[in-house]
């Protein structure tokens, strides 16, 4: 290592650690957090007034002393100049990084810019313009969507191999990430015996120092073929070269890459010599070269500089954000890991900051509508339904209640957001909003994204509010269509009330005589395209929506950003937490005994499957064979149940019912049970193949037990001997808490998976990254609520403007901007 690269890394290790600290005190509101020996300011005086190593240049030495003695009376200053301090500190160490060169700084600067920019070609020039792209080459990019320099830019990498730290084997340390060059020496790929779906693939690679082994896990059915196996054997003959990006483990067996990328170098890219930087790796079709495009990007990414900014110089600085342009060419050809992490860090913020702005103008859009002031005609409604309710409301639930009787009786439409964990009593509250509106004569709706609840829904809403002379009718695609009929005419003159049902709802043949207030149910299953469907039906319409995926206040903020938030943060009094346990297919004989016994004693339980019936493709347990299974050969005495989606309405309701009144002792079922069914009774529940599932979906799921006041249990049933696996499932045999189970989900399946599909519109890049991001969010909300702010029609920000305008498929903001 040269001297200079000695004296980087001295900075860099210094400039870690306490940008890491600044960080988190960020995050936690400038609390003046206890780290493991010290508070956050403590550990700040000290290390910036630490520098005798660091030979740094009077300048900051002054700097990072003044920063230093305000540390010391950080527990007297209020947030906002505890805030002010952090945000000046970390500008001081950006500034000392970019002094040394630890930044962005790349070769294309202006003057690079000016000298060797082609005046005939523009941002949104035809690719075919670019000199020698040849047609081959122009069809190839247009296969990938890419028909413009623009477009170009834009298309992002995969992923990256880090050759900044490329190191010779024998110097490789365990859990540090590293980049080694190496040639194979052996290779073989075999079945894993403990999981049918699972292959792995060992490579011996060896450099001039030693030799190491690289494992690869491929998990899925395709990859245990022969032909796979042969096309990888293929590509790693001994004697190729590799280059071998990743984190090395240390095992009882030494020392090995754990599924790290793998790039076949060939003398070509050798001699492209990426080492010392690190190497973009683009998603491309075969007959398209990775090296091709580096070539591609490195001869048009001279054109970020033309990028329009939507933020200005004072932003940039404020945010501590770098330049559209640096961020554009740093995420094709970063110069360092700083330097890509801030060009992420720029282009989620523009995301994040276009959504939460479309978020603001339609909550404006919203607050401008105004409704008339209705006059409450029958105001007995809502307090005989409360007397009937054979419980007292907990604390939480009169809170949430309260919010949205304050919303309501404000003029402008109601959309709120009610989180609560399962069980924790939405539907209650559901039933109140919807009457809270029926006392001024407006009809509401109720809608489901499953019929199963619909029904459910249907009975309490008619054993509640039937005696109060409320009338409810239930709409579903399976309801016929005489009663349909009939019931489209009753909506249209007003004679139903509350309209329960699923997606049958939104159609257009439903038509409101004065539709005021909209309830949904797992709202994350419904687009905002069919939400406001049904909100369209009325003039402006309340909206409540309601989820039992409770998430994180600032996950919330980015995906639901135009509705308030409400939470249900407490559970009815009595419950005892259900028992949960992961076990074996071995050990189930066994719990089928303890079942027996809970029958005995009155009880009832489910077992969970992931399919219907049995698939070649899976080798899953499936609801139609295990139910022939557990009727026929073990629970002989009791009476089985078997509950589908493929059954017609009047099975399911028959299956239910019998369920529910504890004639049917066992109900074997898919997820169709997952939102809403509740049975107090049950109180064991087993879940077949649970590796199959989602954290949350398992909560869910299990949330149909524990509903009384007995002690419940749930059992996690796992044919996969997979230390990974269980310890994600583990996650609920600790905790009954659905925001941190909910959380934890978000961390390992990213936040598109949890919540069933992208209802937000933001890339995989930016949804993926969300959890860790949290600090981006809040900057983001806030920077677009003070754009508005100061510019509410967005005359002096043009570019924004153009831009929500261009990416924008919602009318109203076209409406609104224009
Ligand atoms: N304050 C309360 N005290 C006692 N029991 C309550 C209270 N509120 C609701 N319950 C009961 O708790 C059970 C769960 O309520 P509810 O079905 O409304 O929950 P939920 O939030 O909709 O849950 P899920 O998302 O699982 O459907 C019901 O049996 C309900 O009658």
């Amino acid at each position: 290592m040269t001297n200079n690269e000695e004296y980087i890394n001295l900075i860099k290790d210094w400039i870690r650690p306490l940008q890491k600290a600044l960080t988190l005190e960020s995050e936690n509101r400038f609390t003046n957090l206890l780290g493991k020996k010290q508070y956050f300011n403590d550990y700040l005086n000290k290390s910036l007034s630490n520098l005798n190593n660091l030979k740094l240049t009077n300048e900051f030495i002054k700097l990072f002393g003044e920063f230093s003695s305000k540390y010391s009376e950080y527990n007297d200053l209020d947030i906002k100049q505890r805030k002010r301090l952090v945000i000046d500190t970390r500008k001081g160490l950006l500034k000392l990084g970019k002094s040394i060169n630890l930044n962005y700084s790349n070769k294309y600067t202006d003057s690079y810019y000016s000298k060797n920019i082609d005046s005939n070609l523009s941002l949104n020039s035809d690719i075919g313009l670019i000199k020698s792209i040849g047609k081959i080459n122009k069809n190839k990019l247009n296969e990938l969507g890419i028909y413009c320099i623009k477009d170009i830019i834009n298309y992002f990498p995969r992923t990256y191999l880090d050759y900044t730290n490329r190191v010779k084997i024998i110097n490789l340390k365990p859990d540090n990430l590293y980049t080694c060059i190496a040639t194979v020496k052996k290779f073989y790929i075999y079945k894993s015996s403990n999981n049918s779906n699972l292959s792995i693939m060992n490579i011996v690679i060896f450099d001039e120092t030693s030799s190491i082994k690289v494992t690869k896990f491929f998990l899925g059915k395709r990859f245990r073929s022969y032909s796979f196996f042969s096309s990888q054997k293929s590509l790693y003959i001994p004697g190729t070269k590799l280059a071998i990006s990743g984190k090395v483990k240390l095992s009882e067996y030494g020392k090995n890459f754990v599924d790290p990328q793998i790039e076949i170098l060939n003398t070509n890219e050798e001699s492209f010599n990426f080492s010392g930087k690190i190497m973009p790796l683009y998603s491309l079709s075969e007959s398209f070269s990775n090296l091709s495009f580096i070539r591609l990007i490195k001869r048009v990414i001279i054109y970020s500089k033309q990028y329009p900014d939507i933020l200005n110089q004072k932003q940039l600085n404020f945010l501590s954000l770098v330049s559209k342009s640096d961020s554009l060419i740093n995420i094709h050809l970063p110069v360092n890991q700083n330097a890509l992490i801030e060009s992420k860090k720029r282009l989620v913020f523009d995301e994040l900051f276009l959504l939460q702005m479309k978020f603001l103008l339609r909550k404006r859009k919203n607050n401008k509508k105004l409704t008339i002031q209705k006059s409450i005609k029958k105001n007995f409604l809502l307090k005989d339904f409360l007397n009937k309710v054979p419980f007292q409301l907990t604390k939480s639930q009169e809170k949430v209640l309260d919010e949205i009787k304050s919303d309501l009786s404000d003029l402008t439409p109601m959309s709120r957001l009610l989180q609560g964990d399962v069980g924790s009593g939405k539907t209650i509250i559901a039933i109140a909003t919807l009457l809270i509106e029926l006392e001024k004569d407006q009809q509401g709706a109720l809608m489901v994204p499953t019929e199963v609840l619909a029904t459910q829904h249907y009975k309490n809403l008619i054993q509640f509010l039937n005696p109060l002379l409320v009338s409810v009718e239930l709409l579903t695609g399976n309801t016929p269509q005489k009663k349909r009929k009939e019931i489209l005419t009753n909506l249209k003159n007003g004679m139903v009330d509350i309209l329960v049902g699923t997606h049958a709802l939104f159609e257009d043949k439903v038509v409101f005589n004065s539709l005021g207030m909209v309830v949904i149910d797992e709202q994350h299953r419904f687009g905002v395209t069919q939400r406001n469907r049904l909100l369209n039906k009325g003039d402006n319409t309340n909206l409540l929506s309601m989820t039992a995926t409770p998430i994180p206040r600032t996950l919330a903020l980015s995906l639901y950003g135009d509705l308030d938030i409400s939470q249900i943060t407490e559970l009815p009094p009595g419950r005892v937490p259900i028992t949960t346990k992961i076990i074996s297919e071995e050990e189930l004989n066994k719990l089928f005994k303890r079942v027996e016994n809970e029958i005995d004693k009155g009880k009832q339980a489910y077992v969970i499957l992931p399919l219907i019936e049995d698939s070649e493709k899976m080798n899953l347990s499936s609801a139609k064979k295990i139910y022939q299974y557990l009727s026929e050969e073990i629970f002989l005495k009791n009476k089985v149940g078997l509950l589908h989606g493929k059954l017609n309405s009047e099975e399911k309701n028959n299956v239910i019912n019998s369920f529910v009144n504890n004639e049917v002792n066992i109900l074997v079922s898919t997820t169709v049970i997952e939102v809403g069914i509740d049975v107090p009774n049950a109180s064991i529940m087993i879940i077949y193949n649970s590796e199959r599932f989602g954290l949350s979906q398992l909560h869910q799921l299990r949330g149909r037990v524990g509903r009384g006041s007995q002690k419940s249990f749930c059992y996690l049933v796992t044919s996969e001997n997979n230390g990974l696996e269980n310890k994600r499932l583990r996650v609920l045999e600790k905790s009954n808490d659905g925001f941190y189970i909910a959380e934890k989900d978000l961390e390992l399946r990213g936040p598109g998976q949890l919540l069933g599909y992208k209802q937000s519109g933001l890339p995989d890049f930016v949804l993926d990254n969300l959890p860790n991001n949290k600090v981006l969010i809040e900057k983001a909300r806030e920077e677009a609520q003070r754009v508005l702010k100061e510019d509410p029609d967005l005359r002096e920000n043009i570019l924004l403007k153009d831009l929500l305008i261009d990416n924008s498929n919602n009318k109203f903001i076209h409406d609104f901007l224009n």
